[in-house]
């Protein structure tokens, strides 16, 4: 079985919590409340951001050259492809590139980012491919489900676009590719002394991604 594999199965709770929450049978059906989205849409920006961040510390943390260079590309991936891509997505929904800017850091998408962060920060390249992972491969996995959904084409689905670029090949080959070179690093770093570590970030990781979810999720919610 491969690491990825292996991870999942140690986090399966957070991980269903996490590919199945409420907010992404929402979006697969057309049912999330737009409000809810919204509020989604204007964190993830910030959420980018922060990303963004964290594979130039991918870049820095590099034993090898290779690894430097695909952390170069994947930064540039989220600099010049997403970023643009996301602010196009968010003008679709009434956002301002200037709307973006002002928007307030939800602790949910702190925590989040944070924890990437300082799990980078104090570990190795491993530790920071680790902790990215949820974000990276999770996103690709939620998005093939959402799309063999009955609804998740249709015309009238306002989520449609959202599920049909994260299920697309260009996003699933660049998720193909993070897995595989986890792989690669998995085989020459982790150690059976690292197993508990290595688990304990990758199930926090999904865990806080799951949170961000839910803090969409709140949004759209009668308030009681
Ligand atoms: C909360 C949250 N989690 C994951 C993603 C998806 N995502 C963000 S950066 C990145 C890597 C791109 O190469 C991917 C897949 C998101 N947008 N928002």
């Amino acid at each position: 079985m491969g690491f990825f594999e292996r991870l999942k199965i140690e986090a399966s709770g957070e991980w269903r919590d996490y590919t199945e929450h409420p907010f992404t049978n929402g979006l697969a059906d057309g049912s999330l409340p737009e409000a809810a989205f919204r509020h989604y849409l204007a964190q993830d920006y910030l959420f980018l951001v922060e990303f963004a961040r964290a594979y130039a510390l991918l870049v820095y943390k590099s034993p090898k050259l290779a690894d430097m260079r695909e952390a170069a590309a994947g930064l540039s991936a989220i600099l010049d492809v997403e970023m643009n891509l996301h602010v196009k997505l968010c003008a679709g929904w009434g956002l301002s590139a200037s709307d973006l800017e002002q928007t307030s850091p939800a602790v949910e998408m702190l925590a989040y980012t944070r924890y990437v962060l300082d799990a980078g920060m104090r570990g190795d390249l491993l530790a920071l491919k680790v902790a990215l992972a949820p974000c990276v491969i999770g996103y690709a996995e939620i998005a093939t489900r959402l799309a063999s959904h009955p609804d998740a084409n249709a015309a009238k689905n306002p989520y449609h676009f959202w599920i049909a670029e994260y299920a697309g090949v260009p996003y699933q080959e660049v998720a193909t590719k993070a897995r595989a070179h986890l792989e690669h690093l998995a085989n020459l770093y982790a150690t059976p002394a690292r197993e508990a570590e290595l688990i304990a970030i990758f199930k926090e990781a999904t865990r806080l991604e799951a949170d961000f979810w839910e803090m969409g999720w709140r949004v759209g919610q009668p308030v009681e």
